[in-house]
């Protein structure tokens, strides 16, 4: 099964909370056709499904905190799979959200031949998620979590950027 994903074209997407991903994201699909996988919205889907497994995810995300690794990767590997056939290439929006996250991609997976970096002020940030807060349902979507999910951004995903640079992959589009 994971053979049909052997060669497949990968792009990494990576910004902080409300940076404005998945905004990007669907430009780029309309652009190139490729396959647009967040691991936000794929956690959310198990949430709303209602499973065990998606009552202790919505735990740690109203928390702002990451799920484990092999839980996010597992997802996005199947959901991969599941389009396979039919997909020019994947945007992974959303992950990897720590170094580690791209180390286990690249041993599962493979490896991204670019990284598209979604870079926005803080304030603009928290500005942006609190507007979506008032539409999106989103339990984390709350001050309180904003904050903890900034934090979270600058501690551990920030040096995601700083790994894929030194590789010569990062890319920051202009907006
Ligand atoms: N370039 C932009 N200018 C202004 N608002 C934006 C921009 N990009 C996204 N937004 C808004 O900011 C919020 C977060 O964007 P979203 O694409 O959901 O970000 P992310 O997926 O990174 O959390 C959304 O409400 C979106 O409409
Ligand atoms: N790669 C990943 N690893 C661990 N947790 C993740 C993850 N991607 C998403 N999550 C969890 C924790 C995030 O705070 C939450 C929402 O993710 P998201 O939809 O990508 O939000 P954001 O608006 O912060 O970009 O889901
Ligand atoms: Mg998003």
């Amino acid at each position: 099964m994971a053979d049909k994903i052997k060669d497949a074209k990968i792009i990494f997407v990576v910004g902080g909370p409300g940076s404005g991903k998945g905004t990007q994201c669907e430009k780029v699909v309309a652009k190139y056709g490729y396959t647009h996988l967040s691991s936000g919205d794929l956690l959310r889907a198990e949430v709303a499904s209602g499973s065990e497994r998606g009552k202790t995810l919505q735990a740690i995300m109203q928390k702002g905190e990451l799920v484990p690794l092999d839980t996010v990767l597992d997802m996005i590997k199947d959901a991969m799979i599941a389009k396979a056939d039919v997909s020019k290439g994947f945007l992974i929006d959303g992950y990897p959200r720590e170094v580690k996250q791209g180390e286990e991609f690249e041993k599962k997976i493979g490896a991204p031949c670019l990284l598209l970096y979604i870079d926005a002020k803080g304030e603009t940030m928290v500005k942006r998620l609190m507007k979506r807060g008032e539409t999106s349902g989103r339990a984390d979507d709350n001050e309180e979590t904003i904050k903890k999910r900034l934090d979270l951004y600058y501690k551990a995903t920030e040096p995601v950027i700083t790994f894929y640079t030194s590789r010569g992959i990062v890319r920051k589009p202009l907006l």
